[in-house]
């Protein structure tokens, strides 16, 4: 479980308490108006952000006090956080070790998530090369390859077009749902979160809720869901 326990997070005068667990490998849809924090919450869950008080607990370890790079967690931002100048095959190497130069066997682990997300033969490209779809399944393709048990989703489909995020979407439930990931997933879209998510969480009003299965979350909107979906 990852656990937010008592957690405060501020940014000069915005503020959001959090005391909510997300289930292990489940994925969970996170939905509030712009603003919210939604992606403070994420920043914070990361390392990025650290909190003004309380914790977050994975598993029973404190992980408040560990730095981003050694949380047991990974991240897919909007703009897919590729790095230019290296190419896809490097660029998702990354989720194994910081580095480009990679062994024989750890460049066939790079070919296999390549495969698995639909871009075998594609690893010599640069980013600029793909479409924006490939692009999305690159940064997928990393996440794979790191094998964290946790992973952040901040909105890394919002630029797609309805097929193609749907595509998205799915590859994520056929791959790190499958998995057992536990996935975080901010969005805007209410039939993101139908589509493939085991349960949502409002963000709203300074508040992070207790997460509820997706259908009755929507069947049985709280006051907020209903102001925030209109
Ligand atoms: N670097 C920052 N310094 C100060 N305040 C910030 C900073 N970044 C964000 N904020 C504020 O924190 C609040 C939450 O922002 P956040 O981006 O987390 O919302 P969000 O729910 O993800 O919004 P959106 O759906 O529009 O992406 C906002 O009021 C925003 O203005």
């Amino acid at each position: 479980m990852l656990i937010c326990e008592a957690l405060v997070i501020e940014q000069d005068d915005f503020r959001l308490t959090a005391d909510v667990t997300f289930d292990k490998g489940k994925i969970t849809a996170l939905i509030g108006p712009s603003g919210a924090g939604k992606s403070t919450l994420l920043a914070a869950l990361a390392g990025f952000l650290a909190p003004a008080s309380g914790r977050v607990l994975w598993r029973d370890m404190d992980l408040t006090p560990v730095p981003p790079g050694a949380r047991p967690i990974s991240a897919i931002f909007q703009d897919n956080n590729l790095f230019p100048h290296l190419t896809i095959a490097q660029n998702v190497g990354l989720g194994l070790r910081p580095t480009w130069h990679l062994t024989a066997d750890e460049r066939g682990c790079v070919e296999r998530a390549l495969s698995s997300v639909g871009l075998a033969g594609l690893g010599a490209r640069k980013p600029a090369a793909l479409s924006g779809g490939q692009q999305s399944r690159a940064a997928l393709a990393r996440v794979l390859l790191a094998d964290r048990p946790v992973v952040l989703l901040d909105e890394p489909f919002a630029a797609l077009g309805p097929g193609l995020k749907d595509e998205m979407l799915d590859l994520v439930q056929s791959t790190l749902g499958v998995a057992g990931r536990t996935v975080l997933m901010v969005t805007h879209d209410p039939d993101d979160a139908r589509r493939i998510a085991d349960q949502a969480s409002l963000v709203a009003a300074g508040t992070v809720s207790a997460p509820v299965e997706t259908r009755v979350f929507f069947e049985a909107p709280s006051p907020a869901l209903s102001a925030y979906l209109g």
